[in-house]
């Protein structure tokens, strides 16, 4: 019989996974916060707020009990913004079996002190594990709609990422490329919501695609930056976790963080545009930290900085501009 995974996380994304593994007809639990947004999910069998148009595959059954929604499998995939990643670590810690492996898809870093996630599993449930972590250029929408799509997967576990890969590639639309680098695609997927909210400003602000493509080659140089001063492979900065989900996100509107960008590049005020968008902008969570992590790790982010400065210090993102076309001149 095949073994079942359980995905934690009935958002946007968490659905759309949890619709490609049982897709594929592995037998898939998700289980969302929201005891009656479970028993919507379960009657409607669609997620209706976030993917309206994708009926869920038989194979996929929601479960509101957290209890049993880890004890049910030994794989569990955690979907869940990242500020409350290490909350949700915390509820599951009791009902851990000792065969467990626990994988996740959140893109961000530990809220307030900006870890990497692995760091905070690692503190919260011990390194007994295997861990692994799924990160690329996936909006939701289009990998649940069975649009072409590839990801990268990276794992300190090989038996761990290969089953998983087994399960969840599907060689009609949905490629995943296993990485050896767990830090640089965490890392990756991470940073790249900010530089995002950049590109979506320049945007706002009436810049063209000179600006826009700019900020996108010099905010991977930031990321590889960061990535190298943690110990990652700059080679992982070029792949489906860097370039891949940077490109994405940094250019097509179904981005959160870019619209989010736009907003605030057309004068809208923060508050105001996360309330507009009405799902999680990790960037704007994990600017603060990105900046925290830069400076622990003694690392020039530009772009970073001037996100923070407009985000948390009121800069004006006419102001921003400015500051970043008038850095020194400077080495490529
Ligand atoms: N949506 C995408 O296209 C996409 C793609 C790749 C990665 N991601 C990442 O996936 C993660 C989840 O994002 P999303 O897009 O699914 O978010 P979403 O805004 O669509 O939904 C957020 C979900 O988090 C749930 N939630 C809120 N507080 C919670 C708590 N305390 N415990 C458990 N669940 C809680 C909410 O009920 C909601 O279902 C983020 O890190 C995001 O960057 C999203
Ligand atoms: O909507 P965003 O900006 O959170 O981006 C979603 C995914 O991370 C894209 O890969």
């Amino acid at each position: 019989m095949q073994q079942p995974i359980t995905v934690l996380g009935a958002g946007s994304y968490g659905t759309a996974l949890a619709i490609a593994f049982s897709r594929n007809g592995f037998p898939t639990l998700l289980w969302g916060h929201n005891p009656d947004e479970c028993a919507r999910l379960a009657d409607e069998r669609k997620n209706t707020r976030f993917l309206p148009d994708i009926a869920f595959p038989d194979a996929l059954e929601i479960v509101a009990d957290l209890e049993s929604a880890v004890k049910k499998s030994r794989d569990l995939l955690i979907v869940v913004p990242s500020h409350v990643f290490g909350d949700v670590l915390k509820q599951i810690q009791p009902f851990l079996r000792a065969d467990q492996r626990i994988a996740w898809a959140t893109k961000g870093l530990e809220r307030d002190r900006g870890r990497l996630l692995q760091s905070v599993v690692e503190e919260t449930l011990g390194k007994s594990y295997p861990l692994a972590v799924l990160s690329g250029p996936t909006f939701a929408k289009e990998l649940a709609a069975g649009l072409p799509t590839a990801i990268a997967l990276a794992s300190n576990n090989d038996t761990f990422a290969q089953e998983l890969q087994a399960r969840i590639h599907c060689s009609k639309h949905f490629r995943v490329y296993l990485n050896q680098d767990m830090i640089g695609v965490q890392l990756g997927g991470a940073i790249k919501n900010v530089i995002a909210i950049a590109a979506g400003m320049s945007d706002g602000l009436g810049f063209g695609a000179n600006a826009r493509t700019a900020l996108i080659t010099r905010g991977l140089a930031e990321i590889s930056r960061l990535g190298v001063s943690l110990g990652a492979n700059p080679q992982t900065f070029m792949g489906m976790s860097g370039l891949g989900d940077l490109v994405l996100t940094c250019t097509d509107n179904q981005s959160r963080n870019r619209r989010f960008g736009l907003a605030l590049g057309q004068g809208v005020s923060a508050q105001d545009a996360i309330n507009q968008i009405g799902q999680v902008v990790e960037g704007y969570y994990n600017t603060k930290e990105t900046m925290a992590l830069a400076q622990r790790q003694g690392v020039e982010m530009p772009i970073t900085e001037q996100i923070y400065a407009a985000l948390f210090h009121g800069k004006k993102p006419q102001e921003m501009a400015t500051a970043l076309l008038g850095r020194d001149r400077k080495g490529e």
